[in-house]
């Protein structure tokens, strides 16, 4: 088993799902006092954890929402090679698997997927892959496509060229100071010592690469309710991808909201953005929720 073996995951007895392929994924969750009234799936980007979504959760479970999320693989305290995956579907198929468990446990309860930048895209392609199950999806800052001043061209390219000589060589880390205006957040990320603070790998670029090709082909065909929420500066992941989304797909049940002026990480971004953000996620769920 590559990576975090299963005797070095923190707090071996804290909760966790095994994926199809052995590794232990650690698992967070976040239930209302009383009965919920609905399932909600967090799915987290690239580099980062679920920890990082624990005030949004917050304001969810307020509202009588279950919550839940899990490390992805090689991501927080989960198993797997640091910001490695062999395929992208393994996110995805991940993600199914456990939002089965906690629906089981919630039968006849609706379920809502939320992501952020990969988690995003993890997202989209997880209602693709079943598009009866989920009353709706909300999208902040989905990877749908890259902004060309971080993925340049010549990134692009040499993504490409060195993914079957070089795959492992570092393409560059993610410059936090543009994924937020607030400064602390940026700190607050910068000394999370769960998230990986190293670059992106060639090959796991071009595993996100792929994964945008792939939900560029799938767009057309989307007819699920979805929220998306994008900055207008964001640097990382192109507000035109969210844009295209919103006009292509089918759905009659859509909702763009820009953001001017706020970075890459809205629900972390200056506060008067995040908890615009954490109210707008909370109304566009509760009001979806079959009565
Ligand atoms: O999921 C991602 C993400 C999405 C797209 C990306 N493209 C690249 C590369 C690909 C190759 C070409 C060059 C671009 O890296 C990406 C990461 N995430 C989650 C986001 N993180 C960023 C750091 N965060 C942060 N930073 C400061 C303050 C608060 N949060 C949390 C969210 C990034």
């Amino acid at each position: 088993m590559s990576g975090r073996g299963a005797d070095d995951v923190p707090n071996p007895d804290q909760q966790h799902i095994v994926n199809a392929d052995g590794q232990r994924l650690f698992c967070r969750y976040w239930k209302p006092d009383g009965p919920p009234r609905a399932l909600v799936f967090v799915a987290h980007g690239a580099g980062e954890h679920s920890g990082r979504y624990s005030r949004l959760a917050q304001t969810l479970m307020e509202r009588a929402l279950l919550v839940f999320a899990h490390d992805h693989v090689g991501h927080g305290n989960s198993e797997g090679e640091r910001m490695s995956v062999v395929d992208f579907q393994i996110f995805i198929r991940d993600t199914l698997q456990h939002v089965d468990v906690v629906r089981g446990q919630h039968p006849g309860l609706p379920v809502f997927l939320l992501g952020h930048s990969m988690g995003g895209a993890i997202s989209i392609l997880t209602a693709c892959e079943q598009p009866d199950a989920f009353t709706g999806v909300v999208l902040i800052s989905p990877m749908v496509q890259f902004n060309p001043e971080s993925a340049t061209p010549f990134k692009v390219v040499l993504a490409k060229l060195l993914n079957h000589m070089l795959p492992k060589l570092c393409l560059g880390a993610i410059e936090s100071k543009w994924i937020s205006r607030d400064q602390r957040e940026v700190d607050d990320y910068d000394q999370d010592e769960l998230n990986h603070h190293g670059g992106l790998s060639v090959s796991f670029s071009m595993k996100l690469l792929l994964a945008t090709q792939r939900i560029e082909k799938a767009i057309p065909t989307i007819a699920w309710p979805f929220l998306l929420l994008h900055g207008d500066v964001d640097k990382l992941c192109d507000i035109g991808g969210s844009q295209m989304m919103f006009e292509n797909a089918k759905s009659t049940d859509k909702k763009l909201k820009v953001y001017e002026g706020a970075y890459h990480a809205l629900h972390r971004d200056l506060p008067e953005t995040a908890d615009s953000v954490l109210e707008e996620v909370g109304t566009w769920i509760v009001e979806r929720i079959p009565a």
